[in-house]
Protein backbone atom coordinates (compact mmCIF):
# COMPACT_ATOMS: atom_id res chain seq x y z
CA UNK A 1 0.00 0.00 0.00
CA UNK A 2 2.90 2.26 -0.04
CA UNK A 3 4.01 4.00 -2.90
CA UNK A 4 7.22 2.15 -3.35
CA UNK A 5 4.52 -1.10 -2.28
CA UNK A 6 2.47 0.05 -5.32
CA UNK A 7 5.39 0.40 -8.18
CA UNK A 8 5.84 -3.04 -6.91
CA UNK A 9 2.54 -4.08 -7.45
CA UNK A 10 2.02 -3.06 -10.70
CA UNK A 11 5.02 -4.35 -12.17
CA UNK A 12 4.14 -8.26 -10.14
CA UNK A 13 0.48 -7.48 -12.51
CA UNK A 14 2.18 -6.95 -15.31
CA UNK A 15 1.22 -3.36 -15.61
CA UNK A 16 4.16 -1.84 -15.84
CA UNK A 17 7.90 -2.57 -16.73
CA UNK A 18 11.09 -2.16 -14.81
CA UNK A 19 14.79 -2.58 -15.25
CA UNK A 20 15.21 -5.91 -13.53
CA UNK A 21 18.17 -4.39 -10.65
CA UNK A 22 15.87 -1.33 -10.13
CA UNK A 23 12.93 -3.73 -9.30
CA UNK A 24 14.83 -5.87 -6.79
CA UNK A 25 16.03 -2.45 -4.84
CA UNK A 26 12.04 -1.57 -4.86
CA UNK A 27 11.04 -4.98 -3.56
CA UNK A 28 13.99 -4.13 -0.75
CA UNK A 29 13.01 -0.60 -0.04
CA UNK A 30 9.87 -1.61 0.47
CA UNK A 31 10.71 -3.65 2.85
CA UNK A 32 13.52 -1.07 4.90
CA UNK A 33 10.38 1.19 4.93
CA UNK A 34 8.40 -0.95 6.86
CA UNK A 35 11.83 -1.52 9.82
CA UNK A 36 10.90 1.51 12.25
CA UNK A 37 6.99 -0.14 12.81
CA UNK A 38 8.65 -3.92 12.50
CA UNK A 39 10.98 -2.94 15.29
CA UNK A 40 8.54 -0.81 17.30
CA UNK A 41 6.13 -3.81 17.48
CA UNK A 42 8.33 -6.53 18.32
CA UNK A 43 9.89 -4.38 21.22
CA UNK A 44 6.36 -3.95 21.98
CA UNK A 45 5.64 -8.05 21.99
CA UNK A 46 4.02 -7.89 18.77
CA UNK A 47 4.75 -11.75 16.85
CA UNK A 48 5.27 -10.57 13.07
CA UNK A 49 4.26 -12.94 10.27
CA UNK A 50 6.09 -11.90 6.96
CA UNK A 51 4.95 -13.10 3.66
CA UNK A 52 8.03 -13.95 1.72
CA UNK A 53 10.61 -11.22 2.84
CA UNK A 54 13.95 -10.98 2.00
CA UNK A 55 14.50 -14.39 0.89
CA UNK A 56 11.75 -14.46 -2.25
CA UNK A 57 13.63 -11.50 -3.07
CA UNK A 58 16.97 -13.38 -3.60
CA UNK A 59 15.58 -16.18 -5.07
CA UNK A 60 13.40 -14.40 -7.44
CA UNK A 61 16.02 -12.39 -8.68
CA UNK A 62 18.88 -14.15 -8.51
CA UNK A 63 16.86 -16.41 -10.81
CA UNK A 64 17.23 -13.99 -13.81
CA UNK A 65 19.96 -13.70 -16.71
CA UNK A 66 23.07 -12.41 -14.54
CA UNK A 67 22.05 -12.37 -11.14
CA UNK A 68 24.17 -13.77 -8.53
CA UNK A 69 22.97 -14.75 -5.04
CA UNK A 70 25.63 -12.23 -3.80
CA UNK A 71 24.54 -9.14 -5.66
CA UNK A 72 20.86 -9.84 -4.59
CA UNK A 73 21.18 -10.28 -1.32
CA UNK A 74 23.20 -6.88 -0.45
CA UNK A 75 20.20 -4.56 -0.23
CA UNK A 76 18.87 -6.97 2.69
CA UNK A 77 21.63 -6.93 5.02
CA UNK A 78 20.76 -6.12 8.17
CA UNK A 79 16.87 -6.13 8.28
CA UNK A 80 15.74 -7.73 11.59
CA UNK A 81 16.76 -11.40 11.43
CA UNK A 82 13.72 -13.56 11.74
CA UNK A 83 13.11 -16.56 14.65
CA UNK A 84 12.11 -18.89 12.29
CA UNK A 85 11.25 -19.30 8.85
CA UNK A 86 9.38 -21.37 6.86
CA UNK A 87 9.21 -22.73 3.96
CA UNK A 88 6.18 -24.19 2.19
CA UNK A 89 7.81 -27.03 0.04
CA UNK A 90 5.05 -27.77 -3.42
CA UNK A 91 6.55 -28.74 -6.35
CA UNK A 92 5.87 -26.40 -8.96
CA UNK A 93 3.84 -28.65 -11.54
CA UNK A 94 1.51 -29.12 -8.19
CA UNK A 95 1.67 -25.40 -7.55
CA UNK A 96 0.05 -24.55 -11.32
CA UNK A 97 -2.84 -26.60 -10.41
CA UNK A 98 -3.80 -24.50 -8.24
CA UNK A 99 -6.31 -21.17 -8.17
CA UNK A 100 -4.79 -18.03 -10.06
CA UNK A 101 -1.66 -19.50 -11.03
CA UNK A 102 -0.06 -17.97 -13.93
CA UNK A 103 -1.25 -14.49 -13.35
CA UNK A 104 1.32 -12.67 -12.32
CA UNK A 105 4.62 -12.05 -13.41
CA UNK A 106 7.13 -14.79 -12.24
CA UNK A 107 4.13 -17.81 -12.60
CA UNK A 108 5.50 -20.13 -14.72
CA UNK A 109 6.78 -23.31 -14.01
CA UNK A 110 10.15 -22.99 -15.77
CA UNK A 111 10.66 -20.20 -13.25
CA UNK A 112 9.40 -21.59 -10.30
CA UNK A 113 11.89 -24.48 -11.23
CA UNK A 114 14.70 -22.13 -10.85
CA UNK A 115 13.36 -20.37 -8.03
CA UNK A 116 13.52 -23.26 -5.92
CA UNK A 117 17.18 -24.47 -6.63
CA UNK A 118 17.73 -20.90 -5.26
CA UNK A 119 15.89 -21.19 -2.14
CA UNK A 120 17.54 -24.86 -1.75
CA UNK A 121 21.04 -22.53 -1.52
CA UNK A 122 19.46 -20.42 0.80
CA UNK A 123 18.33 -22.64 2.78
CA UNK A 124 22.16 -24.28 3.16
CA UNK A 125 22.62 -21.36 5.31
CA UNK A 126 22.75 -22.63 8.95
CA UNK A 127 22.76 -18.94 10.68
CA UNK A 128 19.02 -19.20 10.00
CA UNK A 129 16.68 -21.08 11.52
CA UNK A 130 14.71 -23.15 8.05
CA UNK A 131 12.36 -25.43 8.41
CA UNK A 132 10.47 -27.02 5.88
CA UNK A 133 6.63 -27.65 5.49
CA UNK A 134 5.03 -29.90 2.73
CA UNK A 135 2.53 -27.48 1.19
CA UNK A 136 0.82 -30.37 -0.98
CA UNK A 137 -1.00 -31.82 2.60
CA UNK A 138 -4.22 -30.62 3.06
CA UNK A 139 -4.88 -26.66 4.25
CA UNK A 140 -5.59 -28.13 8.06
CA UNK A 141 -2.56 -30.29 8.43
CA UNK A 142 -0.41 -26.98 7.09
CA UNK A 143 -2.08 -25.20 9.35
CA UNK A 144 -1.35 -27.32 12.15
CA UNK A 145 2.23 -27.90 11.05
CA UNK A 146 2.89 -23.74 10.58
CA UNK A 147 0.90 -23.61 14.30
CA UNK A 148 2.99 -25.61 16.04
CA UNK A 149 6.23 -24.47 15.16
CA UNK A 150 5.17 -20.44 15.46
CA UNK A 151 4.00 -21.34 18.86
CA UNK A 152 7.15 -23.13 19.99
CA UNK A 153 9.62 -20.09 18.70
CA UNK A 154 7.47 -17.72 20.14
CA UNK A 155 8.40 -19.45 23.23
CA UNK A 156 11.88 -19.39 22.88
CA UNK A 157 12.49 -15.70 21.27
CA UNK A 158 10.34 -13.85 23.68
CA UNK A 159 13.65 -12.93 26.08
CA UNK A 160 16.48 -12.83 22.92
CA UNK A 161 17.22 -9.38 20.85
CA UNK A 162 16.16 -8.60 17.52
CA UNK A 163 19.41 -9.90 15.51
CA UNK A 164 20.58 -8.79 12.39
CA UNK A 165 19.23 -10.75 8.83
CA UNK A 166 23.09 -12.12 6.92
CA UNK A 167 25.66 -10.47 9.72
CA UNK A 168 27.47 -13.00 11.34
CA UNK A 169 28.36 -11.39 14.49
CA UNK A 170 24.40 -11.06 15.25
CA UNK A 171 23.05 -14.27 14.76
N1 LIG B 1 -3.07 -26.97 1.21
C1 LIG B 1 -3.79 -26.60 0.16
N2 LIG B 1 -4.52 -27.50 -0.52
C2 LIG B 1 -5.25 -27.13 -1.62
N3 LIG B 1 -5.31 -25.87 -2.12
C3 LIG B 1 -4.61 -24.93 -1.48
C4 LIG B 1 -3.81 -25.22 -0.31
N4 LIG B 1 -3.24 -24.08 0.10
C5 LIG B 1 -3.62 -23.11 -0.75
N5 LIG B 1 -4.47 -23.62 -1.70
C6 LIG B 1 -5.09 -22.87 -2.80
O1 LIG B 1 -4.04 -22.52 -3.69
C7 LIG B 1 -4.24 -21.18 -4.15
C8 LIG B 1 -3.01 -20.32 -3.79
O2 LIG B 1 -2.87 -20.34 -2.37
P1 LIG B 1 -2.48 -19.05 -1.56
O3 LIG B 1 -3.37 -17.92 -1.92
O4 LIG B 1 -2.37 -19.44 -0.13
O5 LIG B 1 -1.04 -18.82 -2.11
P2 LIG B 1 -0.36 -17.41 -2.36
O6 LIG B 1 -0.38 -16.62 -1.10
O7 LIG B 1 -0.92 -16.83 -3.58
O8 LIG B 1 1.08 -17.90 -2.65
P3 LIG B 1 2.23 -16.94 -3.12
O9 LIG B 1 2.71 -16.25 -1.90
O10 LIG B 1 3.17 -17.92 -3.72
O11 LIG B 1 1.67 -16.02 -4.14
C9 LIG B 1 -5.53 -20.67 -3.54
O12 LIG B 1 -6.56 -20.90 -4.49
C10 LIG B 1 -5.71 -21.56 -2.32
O13 LIG B 1 -7.07 -21.72 -2.00
C1 LIG C 1 9.14 -10.17 -1.55
C2 LIG C 1 9.52 -10.39 -2.97
C3 LIG C 1 8.67 -11.04 -3.81
N1 LIG C 1 9.02 -11.23 -5.10
C4 LIG C 1 8.08 -11.91 -6.01
C5 LIG C 1 7.74 -13.29 -5.65
C6 LIG C 1 6.30 -13.43 -6.11
O1 LIG C 1 6.25 -13.79 -7.47
C7 LIG C 1 5.75 -12.05 -5.93
C8 LIG C 1 4.95 -11.85 -4.69
O2 LIG C 1 3.89 -12.66 -4.77
P1 LIG C 1 2.75 -12.79 -3.66
O3 LIG C 1 1.85 -13.82 -4.25
O4 LIG C 1 2.14 -11.44 -3.56
O5 LIG C 1 3.43 -13.23 -2.41
O6 LIG C 1 6.86 -11.19 -5.92
C9 LIG C 1 10.21 -10.76 -5.60
O7 LIG C 1 10.51 -10.92 -6.79
N2 LIG C 1 11.06 -10.10 -4.77
C10 LIG C 1 10.76 -9.88 -3.46
O8 LIG C 1 11.58 -9.26 -2.72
Amino acid sequence: TTEIGKLVGSYLEKKSNLEDHTVHLLFSANRWEQVPLMKEKLRSGVTLVVDRYAFSGVAFTSSKKDFSLHWCKQPDIGLPKPDLVLFLDISPEAAAKRGDFGNERYETSDFQKKVQKRYAELMEDRSLNWEMIDAAQSMEDVHSAIRQMSEDIIEQAKDQPIGKLWIESDT
